[in-house]
């Protein structure tokens, strides 16, 4: 399976510019997500590989073989990519059976009435549906006709699987069975798969390495843990699970742990950080809610980080215990596994289970809602 390479694509509609300069590379059977926010450019990308856009600057190539090159004047026509797509909306033809359905690709393909049969059952067992080729759509569930839709792309033997939220309209139970379930397809049929989705779980789970996009950027590449734990800015951290953003300023610093004099509360803090910040600097210090503890305010002298709060609301969540509390004139959020807190209570936390970076951070709108405290 071939390795895909997209360099430095843009693309403009009218005088909007939804993709600026958007490079990256595939390998070879690698499950590549592109995650971001609704209108970030994740669909414009994919179909720019597929050849339904045509980029405005920038190339990509498809193992070795140019798809486009804006400044040479190449732009290979959809068909002749042989890629596999699969849409958010099936597009299974309702009149037709699920058989004639796959036939479709492979008679535009001109492929022999006997092979197709051969091929159209493979596909589905693939699946798991070749008992269900004689079927209308309607007559099956919604988790079928997604898989009857993946078969489809599959039955041609595709170079390249372009997956567009192809399970956004299964609901919450059954999209999490067939996550689990695309994970072991792709895997064994060794596929490089470029998927789009908005869901940060389902980019963590299913992919070998996610691409985060904001407002037609890629800001980071990696790996679901370096993305999880290692955002690259705040923008990934708020994106990519959830995070409590505390500003402040480098007051000291001893080798690798800053000491840093918060804004809602006047408290300090430490944080461990490879981050190369100046004293007097302005900085936020991110913190995913599992990594805050909260405990009874006696008792707590191993820790560095202990800062009086108040709990502002609790819940049980199952697993856990969900708290915000008011850190000076800020909420914080806190999953916790001690349960029963109430009032005054110490938050904690390891100064190396924090991130830092430079500047204030623009937080966006819903990140504000959340530290804005409702008392
Ligand atoms: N054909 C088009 N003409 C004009 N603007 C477009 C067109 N297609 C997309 N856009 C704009 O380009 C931007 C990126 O759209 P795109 O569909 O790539 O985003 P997305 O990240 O896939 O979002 P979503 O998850 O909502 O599909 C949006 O602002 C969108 O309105």
């Amino acid at each position: 399976m071939p390795e895909v390479t997209v360099k430095n694509l843009a693309k403009t509609f009218g005088d909007n510019s939804v993709l600026r300069d958007v490079t990256f590379t595939i390998k070879d059977g690698e499950f590549f997500t592109l995650l971001g926010a609704s209108g970030c450019g994740k669909s414009t990308t994919l179909n720019c590989i597929a050849g339904l856009e045509q980029p405005t600057e920038g190339s990509i190539t498809v193992g070795g073989r140019p798809f486009v090159d804006a400044s040479a004047g190449v732009f290979l026509p959809p068909e002749e990519r042989n890629l596999g797509m699969v849409f958010q909306s099936y597009a299974l033809w309702p009149h037709m059976t699920i058989a004639k359905n796959l036939a479709l690709p492979l008679n535009i393909r001109k492929v022999p009435k006997e092979k197709q049969r051969t091929l159209i059952h493979d596909a589905l067992d693939k699946v798991g549906l070749a008992d269900l080729s004689g079927r209308y759509p309607h007559q099956l569930s919604g988790g079928q006709q997604q898989r009857v839709a993946l078969a489809r792309a599959l039955v041609y033997s595709p170079t390249v699987l372009l997956l567009d939220e192809p399970l956004s309209n299964l609901d919450a139970k059954l999209r999490e069975q067939a996550r689990a379930w695309l994970k072991r397809l792709q895997e064994e049929l060794g596929i490089t798969t470029v998927y789009v989705t908005h869901d940060q779980e389902e980019a963590l789970a299913l992919s070998d390495r996610i691409a985060v996009m904001e407002g037609g950027n890629m800001i980071q590449i990696g790996t679901p843990h370096e993305i999880y734990e290692r955002p690259a800015a705040p923008e990934v951290a708020a994106f990519v699970g959830r995070c409590n953003f505390l500003t402040g300023r480098v007051i000291g610093q001893e080798g690798r742990r800053y000491r840093i004099l918060l804004d809602c509360s006047d408290d300090v803090v430490q944080v461990d950080s490879d981050e190369r910040v100046p004293a007097g600097h302005s900085v936020t210090v991110a913190i995913r809610p599992e990594r805050l503890e909260v405990v009874a305010q006696s008792g707590t002298p191993s820790h560095v980080n202990q800062l009086r709060t108040e709990v502002l609301t609790s819940s049980y969540v199952g697993s856990r215990y969900e708290y915000d509390v008011r850190l000076g004139d800020q909420a914080v959020q806190v999953l916790s596994g001690n349960g029963g807190l109430a009032g005054e209570v110490v938050l904690v936390f390891d100064p190396a289970q924090a991130l830092l970076y430079q500047d204030k951070v623009e937080l966006p709108e819903e990140q504000r809602d959340l530290l804005t405290v409702t008392s």
